[in-house]
């Protein structure tokens, strides 16, 4: 199943005490993100990319406005939100099969039924014959299919990336790119991917909504058509950026 993802008057600050005024990151921030979609969020370092998507999966509280998966509030983290990082953040102790059981547990999934979706997961993104190895015996895009298999296996209607290919080679980051584009079209979960490379925005989304700003605010939301790269559509959003 999807979702929509819809952010009304949200606002987030960090670091307010007694003593101490907030710092406000994001701006009143109003956006629908519809079921089925999927929107890359792009902008400059510290802009709220990942406070945003923190806030829809319910790590970090607005200070303001609200966020609603499917026209239910969101109070705190939950199954029907599957989050990616940069950083696989897998247990070196377990095997690929284990750190997906595992993230399962919080879920009441009986073992019998996290064992089957660790191991249909695990095979949708092509590790079948890794699920007995160890993180260390798994290579960067290895491991990143294992965290990638990790929010698939709670079938989430929404999946949060927070730039998830990074910090992998140019070669393992298409096929990831790859990999990801079919498990969308197949799931038709809706997906938020936050980057700050507008190629990697270009190439996978349907849309690109660019933030930017102290704190951060929307500066620009594209319609990305089908077929070959728009030279002046990126331009469009590198002028946003302040890269053009
Ligand atoms: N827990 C926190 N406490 C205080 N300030 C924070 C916290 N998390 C983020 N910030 C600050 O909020 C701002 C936005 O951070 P955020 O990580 O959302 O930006 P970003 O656009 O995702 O950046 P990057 O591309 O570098 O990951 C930054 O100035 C950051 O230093």
């Amino acid at each position: 199943m999807s979702r929509a993802v819809r952010l009304e008057g949200l606002a987030v600050d960090y670091g307010r005490t007694s003593r101490r005024a907030a710092v406000p990151v994001l701006d009143r921030t109003d956006l629908e993100f519809p079921a089925g979609s999927f929107t890359a969020l792009l902008g400059p370092s510290g802009c709220g990319k990942s406070t945003l998507l923190g806030a829809v999966a319910g790590f970090v509280r607005p200070a303001a406005g609200r966020v609603a998966v499917g026209g239910t509030q969101v109070c705190g983290p939950g199954p029907d939100r599957g989050m990616v990082f940069q950083q696989y953040a897998l247990f070196p102790w377990r095997t690929a099969r284990g750190n997906v059981e595992f993230a399962l547990k919080r879920f009441g999934l009986p073992r019998t039924e996290r064992r089957r979706r660790a191991l249909a997961a695990l095979a949708e993104v092509g590790l079948a014959d890794g699920v007995e190895r160890y993180p260390a015996q798994l290579s960067g895009g290895m491991q990143q299919r294992v965290a990638l298999a990790r929010a698939l296996a709670a079938e989430p209607d929404v999946l949060l990336l927070d730039e998830p290919f990074g910090a992998l080679d140019a070669l393992t980051r298409t096929r990831m790119q790859e990999l990801l584009r079919r498990l969308w079209q197949r799931t038709g979960t809706t997906v938020l991917f936050v980057t700050h490379d507008i190629d990697e925005a270009l190439a996978l989304a349907e849309r690109v909504v660019v933030l930017g700003g102290t704190p951060g605010r929307v500066l620009g939301d594209h319609a990305v058509p089908e077929g070959p790269a728009d030279p002046a559509l990126r331009a469009r959003i590198a002028g946003h950026l302040g890269t053009g």
